[in-house]
């Protein structure tokens, strides 16, 4: 069979992103992505992509020659061969919450999982390719036909602060009527039934009447509030009562596992997280608490698909809920996020995924949501064709652009507001 690696190639992009804010201030105008391909000696390509900041273009890098030679049915070393042979930049770690994602401090740990997440999905694809079986059956067969997906809601501004950003057709979204408008619009293009909106922009009641908005608009559509623990506990307590029986869960509504407990402890309110769950070491402390009820996996961030799996089945065992998280990425990975999701028979919730908001691709036909649902395809691999001239582009635009190469919603936000500082404590 075809799965010795004889090539592996890694692009660093740059994708067009609108100005969504969230609590650390706004998108720049452009996300970095990294896109990861094993080419075998045979010449199939499988595709995987993550985030593609500096620090995480580094240790692909220094990855890739590592993995060259290896077989693609052997990706259960990723981790062992990523951590003896790359190297994180160190200085590049910072205690703060990370900011392309929200997941805790960075950790070396954290960091080369992203990385290797990419090389997973993208030897899973090849492999797939080389046995002419979908990724799901090799992860053991798919549960559902389809996945689904809720409308992920962002206050935005019209445009960004930068001259010569790109634009985009959605308009402001800064109140209740506009977050009410663009989930209009989700549902008419997209079909979504669920929706969530990103917080910690506006004042919580604000905040709160924009989803109150949203049960009225949508009666009977799950609903979700995230502001990315930008909340006190006293905060969290007063909306989470506040908002009981129109939310379907609350988000991270402040920062950390005993906290989240409180506010749980508290009230009957459901909370999810993708930044007090974010390492196999943090489990069991969140879970025996009851700090959270549902966890958001997200297979950047915990290593690939084999781990999204195991993660889930963990969840699984304490009674946890699963969905999934995400940020800013194209075609490819919303793929391999399709092709995991159909595996886990316990995910009960509508995935998140940001993939709507963006305009540019790398593969040649990009998905369309139907029904807020994406269709499980049975073609071998991911079942998606890398668009080579698009990659070149993203690419070009890359290396045109080296200050937007590392995600910084601060530095958007400066432009407007000078005084912007990051939040280290709640801000309400
Ligand atoms: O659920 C979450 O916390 C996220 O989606 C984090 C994302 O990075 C999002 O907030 C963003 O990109 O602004
Ligand atoms: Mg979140």
């Amino acid at each position: 069979m075809d799965t010795k690696i004889a090539d592996v190639r890694v692009t660093p992009i740059l994708i067009a992103d609108p100005a969504l804010l969230n609590v650390q201030g706004v998108h720049q105008p452009y996300t970095p992505r990294l896109i990861v391909e094993v080419v075998t000696e045979g010449g199939l390509v499988g595709v995987g992509e993550t985030l593609g900041d500096s620090t995480y273009v580094n240790i692909a890098r220094q990855l890739s020659p590592i993995v060259r030679g290896r077989s693609t049915t052997e990706s259960n070393l990723l981790p062992a061969l990523a951590a003896a042979g790359a190297d994180v930049d160190v200085d590049a770690l910072s205690s703060a919450t990370d900011t392309a994602g929200f997941r805790g401090a960075q950790t070396e740990d954290k960091l080369r999982l992203s990385v290797i997440s990419a090389f997973e999905v993208a030897m899973f694809d090849a492999l797939g390719k080389a046995t002419g079986l979908p990724v799901h059956a090799l992860l053991g067969g798919k549960v559902r036909d389809s996945v689904e997906y809720s409308g992920y809601l962002f206050y935005k501004w019209a445009e960004h602060p930068q001259a010569g950003a790109p634009g985009d057709d959605w308009g402001a979204a800064l109140d209740p009527a506009g977050i009410v408008e663009q989930a209009r619009r989700f549902r008419r293009d997209c079909g979504f039934t669920s929706f969530k909106l990103k917080g910690g922009v506006f004042p919580p009641d604000e905040e709160a009447a924009a989803v109150r908005a949203l049960a009225e608009e949508f009666p009977g559509s799950p609903l979700r509030l995230d502001p990315n623990g930008g909340w006190t506990v006293h905060t969290s307590v007063a909306v989470a009562r506040e908002l009981d029986g129109v939310l379907e869960y609350l988000e991270d509504p402040t920062n950390g596992t005993p906290g989240m407990a409180e506010v749980a402890a508290a009230t009957g309110m459901p909370l999810a997280t993708n930044m007090c769950v974010t390492r196999v070491d943090e489990i069991q402390e969140a879970f025996t608490r009851g700090a959270v009820q549902v966890v958001l996996s997200d297979h950047h961030f915990w290593g690939g698909l084999q781990r999204t799996r195991e993660l889930a089945a963990i969840c699984g065992a304490f009674g946890v809920g699963v969905s999934m998280h995400s940020n800013t990425h194209l075609g490819i990975s919303l793929a391999a996020m399709t092709q995991v999701a159909a595996t886990i028979p316990h995910i009960g919730y509508a995935c998140d995924s940001h993939r709507p908001w963006q305009t540019d691709d790398v593969i040649t036909a990009p998905h369309r949501f139907t029904d807020g649902r994406i269709e499980v395809t049975d073609v071998p691999g991911l079942g998606v064709e890398l668009d080579r001239d698009q990659l070149a582009r993203l690419h070009e635009r890359w290396e045109r652009m080296p200050d937007m190469r590392d995600r910084d919603d601060e530095k958007g936000m400066r432009l407007v507001d000078p005084d912007w500082r990051p939040h280290g404590s709640p801000r309400w």
